[in-house]
């Protein structure tokens, strides 16, 4: 039996991914919930971070802190995770200290053979659907919840690298490298991604996103190449997962960051997700050209903006509005930075943001 949940009072997010107009723009950020609030930083200082992303009590906690505090003003809630709980569950050790770390990540293909050969999502991630379950209540209809995971290039970016990079030169080598290895080993990635996305939807996760942070990393040839198979093949699994099991049909959102090229951005509106996420290095303009009304869109401010005092957030939200032509009648956008919050804004900056989105892309504000 699926759990039973509150009913949603809040579902702006869920019609604007559906393309719908909706009365004012919905608005999250991504990195909602992390260290530029005292009050994560305040458990943070008590709790390793991989620590909090397996206990659901803290996940909970920490994943409603930013709906509390902006009540009414925001739109969605994201499970506090990290896209390398993926790597976690193949069998690779990954250390947060105080960016991420892999003790021994994949130097060359027959690394591989140091992975799991099968991977159990209920066993290895059962606390991440524990903590969706529990959110879900916690949050008890205010706004939808909202489950993510990596995309598989990204991921496997990471378990080569070992952790953050500038130049990406290791990953980069096995796919000029090792191309059909690399390639294997992505999708493989990928089949994890299935089983971990639906089991979110199963736990109670209202939308999900997948984030392919290092999309811009790769020229468009190899972003076919190497990344997009792997994020077609999600979209489609999840979707035809999600109908054979009778779950909820919850909307995708992809976000392949800097994936700008007119090439990938036609590419990555036709693999089946209903909300492309777009960084701040192209206009929304550009992109609706593109695509048209097949996808709805989120973003997509530089996040410091929110550095730039208020005069600076309430001109770029206007700019912002007005791109995503959110005048009068905003259709099928959902407003957000074009990557995460940083650790230093203010959070009463972060306040000001969102009482800006509600005030420009209003139905009723006259322009
Ligand atoms: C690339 C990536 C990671 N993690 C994530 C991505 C994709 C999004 C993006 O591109 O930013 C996704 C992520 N990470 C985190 C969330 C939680 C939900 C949210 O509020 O958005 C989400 C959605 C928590 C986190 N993940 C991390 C923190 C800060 C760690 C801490 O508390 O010490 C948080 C709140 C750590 C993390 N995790 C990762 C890095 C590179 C780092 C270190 C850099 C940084 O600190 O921003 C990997």
């Amino acid at each position: 039996m699926p759990e039973e949940f509150p009913p949603l009072k809040n579902d702006l997010l869920l019609r604007a991914a559906r393309g719908e107009q909706t009365e004012r723009a919905p608005v999250w950020v991504m990195r909602q919930a992390g260290r530029y609030l005292p009050e994560f930083r305040a458990i943070r200082a008590h709790h390793e971070f991989f620590e909090i992303c397996r206990t659901p009590e803290l996940a909970t906690e920490i994943t409603v802190q930013p709906i509390r505090r902006y009540s009414g003003l925001i739109d969605a809630a994201i499970i506090f995770s990290d896209i390398l709980v993926i790597p976690q569950a193949m069998g690779m050790e990954v250390l947060m200290n105080p960016g991420p770390s892999f003790p021994d990540p994949l130097n060359t293909p027959a690394d591989i053979a140091k992975l799991r050969t099968t991977v159990d999502v209920n066993k290895e991630l059962g606390y991440v659907f524990a903590a969706l379950t529990r959110t879900r209540h916690e949050l008890a209809g205010e706004v939808p919840l909202i489950g993510f995971s990596g995309a598989p290039w990204t991921l496997f970016a990471y378990m080569i690298e070992g952790g953050g990079s500038k130049t990406l030169q290791k990953a980069k080598s096995w796919l000029f490298k090792y191309p059909e290895e690399s390639k294997s080993l992505i999708l493989r990635i990928a089949d994890v991604c299935v089983d971990y996305l639906v089991g979110q939807v199963k736990a109670g996760a209202q939308l999900l996103q997948v984030f392919d942070s290092w999309a811009n990393e790769l020229s468009p040839h190899d972003f076919a190449t190497f990344s997009l198979p792997s994020l077609k093949l999600i979209a489609t699994n999840v979707r035809a997962r999600i109908a054979a099991e009778h779950l909820p049909d919850v909307p995708l959102t992809l976000f392949a960051k800097g994936a700008n090229a007119r090439s990938s951005i036609t590419a990555a509106a036709g693999l089946g997700y209903n909300v492309l996420g777009l960084d701040w290095c192209i206009s929304p303009e550009e992109v609706r050209e593109v695509v048209g009304d097949s996808v709805a869109l989120q973003g997509n401010l530089d996040p410091n903006v929110l550095y730039g005092g208020r005069d600076a957030i309430e001109r770029e939200v206007q700019r912002m509005c007005r791109a995503f032509r959110a005048q009068a009648a905003p259709k099928g956008w959902i407003a957000n930075l074009g990557h995460g919050i940083t650790p230093g804004v203010d959070p009463d900056d972060l306040k000001w943001f969102f009482q800006c989105v509600h005030k420009y892309s209003s139905s009723t504000h006259a322009w």
